[in-house]
């Protein structure tokens, strides 16, 4: 079972910055400028999160648009929307939890999921199922750095993305810990400042994060 998930593809992805910007973008026609603010600041993944109407339209124009940028849908919750994430053309897929159907309808694909977990059984579930690169969410409120701090010793199979909850002041903890590989963060471009088309505000912010370390 191990190539359930394309640890590859998303190990790519997860290093390819230290913070993932998680995103809720309303206008599509803001998601294009939006994610070249966000490459050009440093941060080449990007999680587009299907909470509003036409987040796949926001992730069908920075697919086909955007040079340089791993757009991900997030937010994901079941296999229809798995698939459409991947029609749209979305290079990664991210989920809050995780089901069986929904681990069913991504395993063994090339777009992979990174599912969300927030204790050790749900941990050691995904591992089982061929799933080691995953997201602990809600990170913040389930017990953040020090719950990771103590999952990596007994599980240390299990590499994470932390996110709920992270700010530019906490990303560091995160990511001096042996099992974390990026957090995830909606700080870097929130929706006002994506409603506003700050991209220059989002840009500088992406830099900040981009410089992030332990
Ligand atoms: O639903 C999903 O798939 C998500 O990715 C949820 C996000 O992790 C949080 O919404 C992050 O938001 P902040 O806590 O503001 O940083």
């Amino acid at each position: 079972m191990a190539s359930s998930q394309n640890t590859e593809r998303l190990d790519t992805i997860m290093q390819a910055a230290p913070v993932i910007p998680v995103l809720i973008v309303e206008d599509p026609a803001k998601a294009v400028p939006m994610a070249r603010a966000l490459v050009r600041g440093g941060l080449p993944a990007i999680e587009i999160t299907l909470r509003t109407p036409k987040a796949l339209e926001a992730i069908r124009a920075v697919a086909a648009e955007v040079e340089g940028a791993f757009v991900g849908a997030g937010t994901v919750l079941d296999a229809a929307q798995y698939q459409a994430a991947v029609e749209a053309g979305a290079t990664f897929v991210v989920s809050p939890g995780a089901t069986d159907k929904l681990l069913a309808a991504a395993s063994g694909h090339d777009v992979p999921l990174l599912p969300g977990s927030s204790t050790a059984s749900e941990v050691m579930k995904l591992l089982e199922a061929g799933y080691s690169r995953l997201k602990l969410f809600p990170a913040e409120a389930v017990g953040g750095a020090n719950l990771l701090k103590s999952l990596a010793s007994p599980l240390p199979a299990a590499r994470f993305c932390p996110t709920g909850g992270i700010t530019e002041k906490t990303a560091p903890t995160y990511l001096g810990l042996p099992n974390v590989v990026c957090v995830g963060g909606s700080w870097i471009a929130g929706p006002d400042a994506i409603a506003a088309e700050d991209w220059d505000g989002i840009e500088a912010r992406a830099r900040q994060a981009a410089r992030l370390s332990a």
